[in-house]
C-alpha cells in the first residue's frame, strides 16, 4: 500500500515589500508605510507519496522556489499546512545555505547539523563529500573564495551524500563541468532508485523530468495548474510554453 510522504494543504505564501518611502509625505501625514504583499504561491494543496518523484514546472516566476523553500522549513506560510510525516527533508538549491566566511569543510559540518544529522556521523562521511566534491585542498579555503561551480560542486555533494528521507532539488542537475554533470547525474539517479526516498525537482528541463520523474506538478501564477502522469502534464505543459 502506497504511505503518504508529503502532504500540503492550501499552502499560502507572500512576500512583503515595503512602498516607496517618503520622509517627507511621512513625517506630514503621520501615516504609517504601507506593506506591499505579492501572492508568490496562493492555496496550493497536493501530497507526495514516498518514493515518488515528482517534477515542478512553471514558467519564470511561478512559485517553484518560493514553494521548495517553504517545504524546506527555510521561509513560513502565510496560511495552510505541511506535514512531512517525520520524515528528514533537505534542499539542494543555489545560493542557499552556506557561510561565506567558514572554510568548506566547517560548511559541511553546519549544513550537516542544520539537515539534524550528528557530529559523529557527519565526521563519518566527511572524507566521502570531499572527494566527491572533488575540492581537493580548496575544502580548506573560505566559501567566499568559491567560484560558482565549485560552491555547487560542494552543495551537491552534502546532500548526496548525507541522503535525508526527502530530497528537494532546485535547477541544480546542470552544476558544474562536464564530467562532475555526468557524475551528479549517475548519482542522483541511485539515489532516486531508492524506493524508500522521495525527490521534489524543480527544472526548467523536460527531457530531465521525463527521464527522472513519475509525476508533475505546474505550477501557474503561483497557483495548481495541473499535477499528474510525468507524460501527459509535460506534454500539455510544453504545448502551453510554444
Ligand atoms: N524575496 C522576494 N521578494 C519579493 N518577491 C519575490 C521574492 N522572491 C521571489 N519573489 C516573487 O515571487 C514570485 C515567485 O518567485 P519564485 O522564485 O518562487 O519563482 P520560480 O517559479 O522559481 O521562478 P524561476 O523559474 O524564474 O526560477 C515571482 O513573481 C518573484 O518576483
Amino acid at each position: 500500500m502506497s504511505e503518504c510522504a508529503i502532504e500540503v494543504k492550501n499552502l499560502c505564501v507572500n512576500y512583503r515589500g515595503l512602498q516607496k518611502y517618503s520622509i517627507r509625505r511621512n513625517f506630514f501625514t503621520f501615516k504609517r508605510k504601507k506593506v506591499e504583499m505579492f501572492e508568490a504561491v496562493k492555496n496550493v494543496s497536493f501530497t507526495v507519496e514516498k518514493g515518488e518523484i515528482l517534477g515542478i514546472v512553471g514558467r519564470n516566476g511561478s512559485g517553484k522556489s518560493t514553494l521548495l523553500k517553504t517545504l524546506a522549513g527555510i521561509f513560513s506560510p502565510d496560511s495552510g499546512t505541511i506535514d512531512t510525516k517525520g520524515n528528514s527533508v533537505s534542499l539542494l538549491s543555489i545560493g542557499v545555505g552556506f557561510q561565506r566566511e567558514m572554510t568548506g569543510r566547517e560548511n559541511i559540518m553546519l549544513s550537516g547539523m542544520l539537515l539534524g544529522f550528528d557530529e559523529a556521523f557527519i565526521r563519518q562521511k566527511e572524507a566521502e563529500i570531499i572527494e566527491f566534491s572533488e575540492l581537493g585542498k580548496f575544502i580548506d579555503m573560505p566559501v567566499k573564495s568559491y567560484s560558482s561551480g565549485m560552491y555547487s560542486k560542494l552543495a551537491f555533494s552534502i546532500t548526496a551524500i548525507l541522503e535525508t528521507d526527502i530530497m528537494m532539488i532546485d535547477e541544480v542537475l546542470s552544476v558544474g563541468d562536464a564530467k562532475f554533470k555526468k557524475k551528479s547525474y549517475a548519482k542522483m539517479k541511485s539515489l532516486i532508485n531508492d524506493q524508500n526516498r522521495t525527490v521534489l525537482i524543480v527544472s526548467h528541463s523536460s527531457d530531465t523530468l521525463r527521464k527522472l520523474c513519475t509525476s508533475i506538478l505546474w505550477l501557474h501564477d503561483g497557483e495548481v495548474r495541473k499535477i499528474g502522469k510525468a507524460s501527459e502534464v509535460l506534454a500539455e505543459y510544453e504545448e502551453f510554453m510554444k
